[in-house]
């Protein structure tokens, strides 16, 4: 697993924009080398600002929106088009306004599909494993980049402190019952499948993240601190505003804009 890099930019607008023009040139670069990308996306503030961005820009047209396939990391389990769906966002911020392929954008399915979350998070990971080539490192496709945003109490995706998801060693994905932020019932990646990504991006803003980003930084354990467990195996990049970053252990190098 990597070694996080720490990169702050100057507040939480710069910070998405800095991280959807990232995104753009990861994404064209790896489409250029591969012919394909696979993404994988987050719900939350910066999650969803950033995605709000790479829509704002011209250099959107750099990525080939039909040859990539989009994944979630977590998914709230309500109707589809409820407007607290990971899903719902994503599409008005972005996805409803570029020429995607339908059938690589995968939703994480909710409770209309007629499926319990623990069949929903089944499914789910078939279709992960279905993406999968013999070069992949398990039972999801390599990543090229995976997004999360970060709760103040240190989750990621719906892992959230001492929950069972966060001991699960085996399957890809899980269905999260009793979520302590709302709603209570979620699908979420597990750390082995998050773990899988060539890149890991954290991104957060806001002085309520910074004793968590202080925290996922530390030697802390990932099942009391999930954001200190997700970690690329290339890659593992946190991508912060100042006010996040304010509780930055001073011994840890970081890259800052102005
Ligand atoms: O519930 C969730 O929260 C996190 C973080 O959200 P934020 O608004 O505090 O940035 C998000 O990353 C996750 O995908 C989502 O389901």
């Amino acid at each position: 697993m990597s070694v996080p890099t720490v990169i702050v930019h100057r507040d939480a607008e710069v910070l998405a924009q800095a991280v959807a023009a990232r995104l753009i040139t990861r994404l064209a670069d790896t489409q250029a080398a591969r012919g394909t990308a696979h993404l994988v996306l987050t719900g939350g503030s910066v999650g969803i600002a950033t995605l709000a961005a790479v829509a704002g820009t011209a250099a959107r047209d750099a990525i080939d929106w039909r040859a990539l396939d989009i994944w979630w990391g977590d998914e709230r389990f309500l109707p589809d088009g409820d407007p607290e769906r990971n899903e719902t966002g994503a599409r008005a911020a972005l996805l409803d306004r570029v020429d995607v392929d339908p059938d690589r954008v995968h939703v994480m399915p909710g409770p209309d599909s007629g499926m319990t979350a623990e069949e929903a998070a089944e499914a789910y990971a078939a279709e992960l494993a279905k993406a999968t080539r013999p070069e992949d490192h398990g039972q999801v496709p390599s990543f090229d980049v995976l997004l999360l945003g970060m709760g103040p109490d240190t989750h990621v995706a719906s892992l959230f402190p001492g929950q069972p998801a966060v001991y699960e060693e085996e399957r890809s994905v899980v269905a999260v019952h009793g979520s302590p932020k709302p709603p209570p019932t979620r699908l979420s990646l597990t750390f082995p499948a998050i773990r899988t990504a060539r890149e890991v991006w954290i991104v957060a803003a806001g002085e309520e993240k910074a004793q968590a980003v202080h925290m996922a930084l530390s030697e802390a354990g990932p099942f009391q601190v999930p954001a200190a467990g997700a970690r690329g195996r290339q890659r593992t990049l946190f991508l912060l505003d100042r006010a996040a970053a304010a509780k930055i252990p001073p011994s840890l190098s970081r890259i800052a804009s102005p």
